[in-house]
């Protein structure tokens, strides 16, 4: 079957991302979002990484008219019903997700793709919640969705081929790279990132290094783009906790321990860069580490 029409759940950091490739790539694309105001600052962030994208010369003024022209937004979960494909990409919590599948569910068409961009919960168990487990599966983008070049594709036990086929011919039309993982806690790139993310934070803990000590050596050091802690703020330090205790709830072993002042950080409500601090504070012209 062919994928035209895409629905996105959730107008983050990864759904405003998710929006934009699909709509580049030439499908017609509804987001929606609890909040009108994250469908309002998803839509102006589209429009400026799609400038940014045009001033490089990687698209035209066209494309980038056409893609804006193909995404619409709705506050109304159930408008994405008749879509091809829908892709949820709302908060890292198990419960947010099931909820959403369970609304979704009474509205959608026979044929509908479910899939979720989670970065570690079971596909097999967020399956299990909807009426079409043979039909669904983890979606899982990278962040900055329009650079960044894997999807990671993760069949739930139930999943079906030609649903994993249509799956992965919409990666190759997007133009990105597919790997496939078992539905294991964080699957692959999780299963080995947040870990190494985790390290670091208990370095800076248990004071081996600074904000900065760390993040140079990582970048200079293992030719890192960005260091573990400026990637930790760029993630968001909820989505690392919560993958981290899936990893930890899921494999039952203390290397998977989320570090304490991760737990912190999150408790404090200092999420990274999504609120303006994190291990380094983005309030002011440039990131100051905050230890
Ligand atoms: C948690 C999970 O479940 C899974 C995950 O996603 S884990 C996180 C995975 N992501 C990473 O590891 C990212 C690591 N960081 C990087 O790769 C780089 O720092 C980065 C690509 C984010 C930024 O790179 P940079 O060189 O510092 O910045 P910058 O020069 O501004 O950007 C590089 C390119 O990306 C483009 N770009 C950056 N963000 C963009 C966006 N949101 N939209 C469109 N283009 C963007 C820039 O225009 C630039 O394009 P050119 O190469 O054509 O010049
Ligand atoms: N950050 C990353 O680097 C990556 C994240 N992911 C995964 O993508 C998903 C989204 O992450 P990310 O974009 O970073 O998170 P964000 O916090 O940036 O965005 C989540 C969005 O979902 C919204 N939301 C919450 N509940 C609902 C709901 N019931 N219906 C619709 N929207 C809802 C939130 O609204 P509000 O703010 O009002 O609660 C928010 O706008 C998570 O599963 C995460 O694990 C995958 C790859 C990389």
């Amino acid at each position: 079957m062919e994928i035209r029409t895409v629905g996105v759940v959730g107008a983050g950091q990864m759904g405003n991302g998710i929006a934009h490739v699909f709509a580049l790539a030439g499908y017609e694309v509804t987001l929606t979002d609890v909040s009108a105001e994250a469908l309002e600052k998803a839509r102006t962030l589209i429009e400026r990484n799609l400038d940014r994208q045009q001033s490089k010369g990687a698209i035209s003024a066209e494309d980038k008219e056409a893609a804006l022209a193909r995404i619409s937004t709705t506050e109304t979960l159930t408008d994405l019903g008749p879509c091809d494909l829908i892709i949820e990409a709302a908060t890292e919590r198990e419960a947010v997700k099931t909820a959403i599948f369970e609304e979704l569910v009474p509205h959608l068409a026979e044929h509908t793709i479910l899939t979720s961009n989670t970065s570690s919960i079971s596909i097999t168990r967020l399956a299990s919640r909807t009426d079409r487990p043979e039909k669904f599966m983890g979606f899982h983008f990278m962040n900055p969705v329009p650079v960044m070049q894997l999807v990671e594709l993760i069949r739930g036990i139930a999943t079906d081929q030609p649903s994993f086929d249509a799956c992965l011919a919409v990666v190759e039309k997007l133009g990105k790279t597919a790997a496939t993982a078992e539905d294991f806690p964080a699957f692959i790139v999780n299963r080995i990132l947040m870990p190494m993310i985790n390290e670091a934070i208990y370095t800076l803990y248990e004071g081996v290094g600074s904000v900065r000590a760390i993040d140079t050596s990582l970048k200079l050091g293992a030719n890192h783009p960005m260091g573990p802690l400026e990637l930790a703020d760029f993630i968001g330090l909820d989505t690392c906790l919560a993958i981290m205790n899936v990893l930890h709830d899921g494999l039952a072993d203390t290397k998977y321990r989320p570090c304490p002042l991760l737990t912190k950080y999150v408790e404090a409500g200092w999420l990274g860069r999504k609120t303006g601090r994190g291990f380094y504070d983005y309030r002011g012209e440039t990131p100051v580490p905050t230890r």
